[in-house]
């Protein structure tokens, strides 16, 4: 296998990071290759062997800087100073055929010196979570960080749960610049790194932007977007911390992350978030506090602080009326509107209080508003109907109207109770329920798979995700 490193991250000051290798494992074995990403990646994959050992951490490939990076983070609220990848290593940056730099990056990879009381590790169920729904947001169109390849290790790890067999992950991603990244210089007055940092991000992901005024505007430009395409499939994060929120605007750690099947504002899968903090919808207001710790981390790059604070709030206080646009847009084309005024808002609003209140599914129901069963999905059909006159009113005119609606509404999600039976087949050694999902979830707007589209039965519902990843 060869693997075109180019690697700049390892060429940054060495506060920045740890240089060690991944920890070996005892018995690699490759679950899962994602060869349209690999190809993307230009890596050339010989033996599938190698493959393993490279992926799984035994083999470190030519050319690769292993390095696990610093960061710090907001965590439910209260400020951690020190995090940093305590289970994942860099191995470093491929050019992709598209001309993009991306990170390779092994997650389960063993201790580092920011691993703190934790193992190192990842067990099979979470490694598998993030390969699928991870790979099914990118065939929704929607940012995220990708999978390469998911290994198992031939050991065994200890959770809440007991024994669990282990894997590697190895997760593609823009670069892994986090908030937190920004928060642990600047909680350290490392006002040089802090500097370094900020350029590096620039002419990464934002070249345009002229200073560190203007990647905030475009930091919160991309989060915006992020989190609104986030509600409009009915996905639920779940651990909004700042070191789970992308400087380049992708979806960042499925560790707790779940799609909603019945839908309610409120929904939290998370078993660790108690208050809620991370809901459905709260995740808009979530986003706007995140971007202003990423703002007050930036604050210490300007010679005139005070009226850079003045201007960063500015840009943090637009940031909830960008977010209802996007909002308004996103789910305005959900019914078939292209251009919405705000005077649709509440024709949607409307439409989703009648899915709260009678539990409707949120995909299905959507899904349905372009074909003839829509009212199928409510208990209460009259006050459905009363809502579809209006939006008839609204609508029918545009001939464009169904096509819209199925190229923005799934037919399917990777459900959680889905996720939940593939992952314990997974266990058991088959990959059967692993395949279906991945084949299925490439095409998320074509009905090709019925049974995997329909939402879980009383019995199936999985209604928490566990954070004991
Ligand atoms: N098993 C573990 N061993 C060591 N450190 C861990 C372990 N699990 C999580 N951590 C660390 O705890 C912090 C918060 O964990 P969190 O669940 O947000 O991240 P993660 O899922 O490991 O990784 P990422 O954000 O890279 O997807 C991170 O610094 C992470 O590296
Ligand atoms: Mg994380």
């Amino acid at each position: 296998m060869h693997i075109p490193f180019d690697n700049s991250y390892a060429t940054l000051p060495d506060g920045f990071y740890s240089r060690l290798d991944p920890t070996s494992v005892a018995a690699p074995k490759l679950l899962a290759f994602n060869k349209d990403l690999a190809s993307l990646l230009r890596i050339e994959v010989g033996d599938l062997t190698e493959v393993a050992d490279v992926f799984g951490g035994n083999d470190v490939p030519q050319n690769a800087a292993p390095l696990a990076q610093l960061y710090a983070g907001h965590q439910f609220g209260s400020f951690n100073p020190q995090l940093g990848d305590g289970r994942a290593i860099l191995l470093g940056e491929v050019i992709g055929t598209d001309g993009l730099r991306r990170d390779i990056q092994l997650k389960g990879s063993g201790p580092t010196p920011y691993s703190r009381m934790g193992d190192g590790r990842a067990w099979l169920g979470p490694v598998l979570r993030e390969y699928v729904v991870s790979e099914a947001m990118h065939a929704l169109g929607i940012p995220t960080t990708r999978a390469l390849a998911a290994v198992s290790t031939g050991e065994q790890i200890w959770r809440e749960q007991g024994a669990l067999p282990g894997a590697v992950l190895t997760r593609v991603a823009r670069s892994h610049l986090r908030v937190g990244t920004f928060q642990v210089f600047a909680h350290r007055g490392e006002v040089e790194n802090l500097k370094t940092l900020t350029n590096y991000a620039i002419q990464r992901h934002y070249p345009e932007a002229k200073g560190p005024m203007d990647l905030l505007r475009a930091v919160c430009a991309a989060q915006a977007d992020l989190v609104t395409r986030w509600m409009s499939v009915g996905f639920i994060h779940g651990v909004m911390n700042t070191d789970n929120c992308a400087i380049s605007g992708e979806t960042i750690d499925y560790g707790p992350c779940a799609f909603m099947d019945a839908f309610h504002q409120n929904r939290v899968f998370s078993s660790i978030d108690q208050q809620g903090r991370y809901a459905f919808g709260n995740q808009p207001g979530i986003a706007v506090w995140n971007m202003a710790q990423f703002a007050t981390s930036l604050m210490q790059t300007f010679e005139d602080r005070n009226a850079a604070v003045e201007e960063a709030t500015e840009i943090i206080h637009a940031m909830p009326q960008m977010l209802e646009d996007g909002w308004l847009k996103r789910f305005a084309a959900k019914i078939g509107i292209a251009e919405p005024a705000k005077a649709d808002t509440p024709l949607i609003e409307e439409l989703l209080g009648l899915m709260q209140t009678d539990g409707a599914d949120f995909t299905n129901t959507f899904r349905a508003l372009g074909g003839a069963n829509a009212r199928d999905q409510f208990t209460n059909r009259e006050a459905f109907d009363a809502w579809a006159a209006k939006w008839q009113q609204r609508t029918s005119s545009d001939t464009a109207r169904e096509t819209l609606m199925r190229s923005v509404n799934p037919a399917v999600i990777p459900r959680n109770h889905r996720i939940e039976q593939m992952i314990e087949a997974a266990v058991a050694g088959d990959m059967a329920p692993f395949e279906r999902l991945m084949t299925a979830l490439k095409t998320p707007f074509s009905e090709t798979d019925a049974d995997l589209a329909r939402p879980p039965t009383e019995t199936e519902i999985v209604p928490a995700t566990f954070c004991g990843t």
